[in-house]
């Protein structure tokens, strides 16, 4: 199938990764959230990123102003109606994914086919709960989305071979390499990663080392571009405690137990660089930790 008109739904720090690498690579872009306010500051990013680009000399000006016309912006879910394909990436809430869902259908073509960028939510619950579990499945990037080159390619139990193959030919388009995961808590890479996060919080917890002496441990002892509090905190809390829900609850063992202190900060609003608070604070010039 022939994908030209791409619908993204959130349009948070992932959506607006998510819709600037589909209009680089050609895609006529509709980004729809629930905020007029996060919607501009999508806008208002792309075009930040684009210019940094061309600062760089990796995209022409010429490219960037053709590649920012393509992406349009609604409020409305019903005007995402026309697309081939759609990529939900809203809040990592499994109610909130499936009200999208229930939402959207009346208005879509019967062959566009509806993706998840979940992190970690169940692909053939999701799609168990659409009118067309056959044409759903997993489209999970990595974040920031213009720089990570994964994106894991997920199957739920009905997914049919014309969708996986479609969807497969569209990440390499977007000039990014798949990864195939099987649909189970999390996937590949939050399976492995989340836990580390988690531990490294219950290393702050249990008082081990400081948020300064973690992160400088796994930046300089093993090689990790970001320490696993500043990823947590890049990441989102709220996300970050979501994915570790669904593992402890999907896979029923405790050592996937979400660590307190990682409640405690969700439920103190502190979601890391996205709420400026998080296990560093981002108020001010540099980050300061916390703890
Ligand atoms: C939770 C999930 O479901 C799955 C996930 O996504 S897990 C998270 C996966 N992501 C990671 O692990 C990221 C780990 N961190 C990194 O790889 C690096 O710190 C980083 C790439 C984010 C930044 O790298 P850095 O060297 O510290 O910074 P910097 O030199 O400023 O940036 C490197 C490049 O990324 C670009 N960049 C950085 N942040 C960006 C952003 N948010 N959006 C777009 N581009 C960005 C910069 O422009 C720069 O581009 P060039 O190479 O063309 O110059
Ligand atoms: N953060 C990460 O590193 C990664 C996240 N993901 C996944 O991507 C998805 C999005 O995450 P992320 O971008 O970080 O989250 P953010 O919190 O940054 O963005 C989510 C956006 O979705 C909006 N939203 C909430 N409900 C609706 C709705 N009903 N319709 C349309 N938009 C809605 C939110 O609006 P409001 O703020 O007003 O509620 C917000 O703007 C999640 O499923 C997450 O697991 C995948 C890979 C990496």
């Amino acid at each position: 199938m022939d994908i030209e008109q791409v619908g993204v739904i959130g349009a948070g720090q992932m959506g607006n990764g998510i819709a600037h690498v589909f209009a680089s690579a050609g895609y006529h872009v509709r980004l729809n959230d629930v905020s007029a306010d996060a919607l501009a500051a999508a806008q208002a990013l792309i075009a930040k990123n684009m210019d940094r680009q061309v600062a760089k000399g990796t995209m022409t000006a010429e490219n960037r102003d053709a590649a920012l016309g393509r992406i349009s912006t609604t409020l409305d879910l019903g005007e995402l109606g026309q697309s081939d394909l759609i990529i939900e990436a809203a809040t990592e809430k499994e109610d909130v994914k499936n009200e999208i869902f229930k939402a959207l259908q009346p208005h879509l073509k019967p062959e566009t086919i509806l993706t998840s960028n979940t992190s970690s939510i169940s692909i053939t619950r999701l799609a168990s709960r659409t009118d067309r579990p056959e044409k759903f499945m997993g489209f999970h990037f990595m974040n920031p989305v213009p720089v990570m080159q994964l994106v894991e390619l997920i199957r739920g139990i009905a997914t049919d071979e014309e969708t996986f193959k479609t969807c497969h030919a569209v990440v390499e388009r977007l000039g990014k390499t798949s990864a195939t995961a099987e649909d189970f808590p999390a996937f590949i890479v939050n399976r492995i990663l989340m836990p580390m996060i988690n531990e490294a919080i219950y290393t702050l917890y249990e008082g081990v080392g400081s948020v300064t002496s973690i992160d400088t441990s796994l930046k300089l002892g093993a090689n990790h571009p970001m320490g696993p509090l500043e990823l947590a905190d890049f990441i989102g809390l709220d996300t970050c405690l979501s994915i570790m829900n669904v593992l402890h609850d999907g896979l029923a063992d405790t050592k996937y137990r979400p660590c307190p202190l990682l409640t405690k900060y969700v439920e103190a609003g502190w979601l890391g660089r996205k709420t400026k608070r998080g296990f560093y604070d981002y108020r001010g010039e540099t980050p300061v930790p916390t703890r």
